[in-house]
């Protein structure tokens, strides 16, 4: 099987960021969201760094228009049916996770395969969703996914080799570094990172110093790009929070406790970057 047609499900900032890749190297993409309006804002958010590169010369128009016109919108899931792979990019939640996925078996195609972006969930619970396990895998990108070049794979209990092949091929012909990592929770990119955001939000909490000094330190003393605080605001403060409670409960260890901060401001609807106000505010709410 040679994977060509990819749905994204979810078009929010991962799923839009992995539907520009795959248009950019290739692939047609079908862009699917609960509502139109939604699949709208992650078509706009790509045509805008589309946008960015044709400025910079990095791309002409052409290339532009061929990468948008590969991006074809969905807001029925049964046209997973037309995908050789779904990357799945809602939410991060199980139960949501678990009930797309047991309608995604139910619709799409014998040979797809069904990767997960989670940043924390068990890949084999989600895949036991399934009658597919076999076919269902974790496909990790970070964010920006247009920058970073990592993609976590993770195996379920079942994932079958071809299909872990075919992802990892897949991965490397984004341009993106591969890299294997074993089905615990959070993976290992976000169960190092996490805890420090954690962390850092503590630190705030506690009064030890202001978001904008506890940056500065992470930033010139430890050359980060983004402090721990602006980069909380920028993944998404309820993603965050979800990431620690994965982490707290499939470890059972309360060192991942979530501050408590950070569960009032998911409470108040402070998000981060996507919101408007987080740690700190934006002005494209
Ligand atoms: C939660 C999870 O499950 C896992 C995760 O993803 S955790 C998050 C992982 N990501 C990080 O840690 C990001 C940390 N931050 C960074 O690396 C950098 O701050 C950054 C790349 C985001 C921005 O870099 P910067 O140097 O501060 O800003 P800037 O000069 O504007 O951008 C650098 C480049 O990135 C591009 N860029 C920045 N933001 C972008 C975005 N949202 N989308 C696409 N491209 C972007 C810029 O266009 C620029 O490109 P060129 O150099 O090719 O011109
Ligand atoms: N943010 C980050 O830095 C990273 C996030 N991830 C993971 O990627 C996933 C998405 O995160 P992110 O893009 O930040 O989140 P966003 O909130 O930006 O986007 C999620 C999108 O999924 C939509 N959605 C919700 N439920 C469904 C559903 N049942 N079917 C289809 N679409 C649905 C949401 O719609 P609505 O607006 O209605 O909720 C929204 O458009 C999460 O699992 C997250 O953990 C992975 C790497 C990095």
């Amino acid at each position: 099987m040679k994977i060509k047609t990819v749905m994204v499900a979810g078009a929010g900032q991962m799923g839009s960021g992995i539907a520009q890749v795959c248009a950019m190297h290739g692939y047609a993409v079908i862009l699917h969201d609960l509502k139109e309006e939604f699949v709208e804002r992650g078509r706009q958010a790509i045509a805008g760094q589309l946008q960015k590169l044709v400025k910079k010369r990095r791309i002409a128009v052409t290339d532009m228009e061929q990468y948008l016109g590969r991006i074809h919108s969905s807001v029925q899931l049964k046209n997973a049916q037309k995908a050789d792979i779904v990357i799945e990019a809602a939410v991060e939640n199980i139960e949501i996770k678990k009930n797309l996925f047991a309608q995604l078996d139910e619709l799409a195609a014998e040979h797809t395969i069904l990767a997960t972006n989670t940043s924390s969930l068990p890949i084999t619970e989600i895949a036991a969703a399934t009658k597919r396990s076999e076919k269902v895998i974790g496909m990790h990108f970070m964010n920006p996914v247009p920058v970073m070049k990592l993609v976590e794979i993770i195996r379920g209990l079942a994932t079958a080799e071809d299909v872990y092949r075919l992802v990892r091929e897949m991965a490397v012909s984004l341009e993106k570094t591969p890299v294997e990592v074993n089905d615990f929770p959070g993976f290992v990119s976000n169960r190092i990172l996490m805890p420090m955001i954690n962390e850092a939000i503590y630190t705030v909490y506690e009064g030890v110093a202001s978001p904008e000094d506890v940056d500065q330190v992470m930033k010139l003393g430890m050359n980060h790009p983004m402090g721990p605080l602006a980069l909380a605001d920028f993944i998404g403060l309820d993603t965050c929070l979800s990431i620690m409670e994965t982490l707290h409960s499939g470890f059972g260890d309360d060192k991942y406790r979530p501050c408590p901060l950070l569960r009032k401001y998911v409470k108040a609807g402070w998000l981060g970057k996507k919101t408007g106000r987080g740690f700190y505010t934006y002005d494209n709410a």
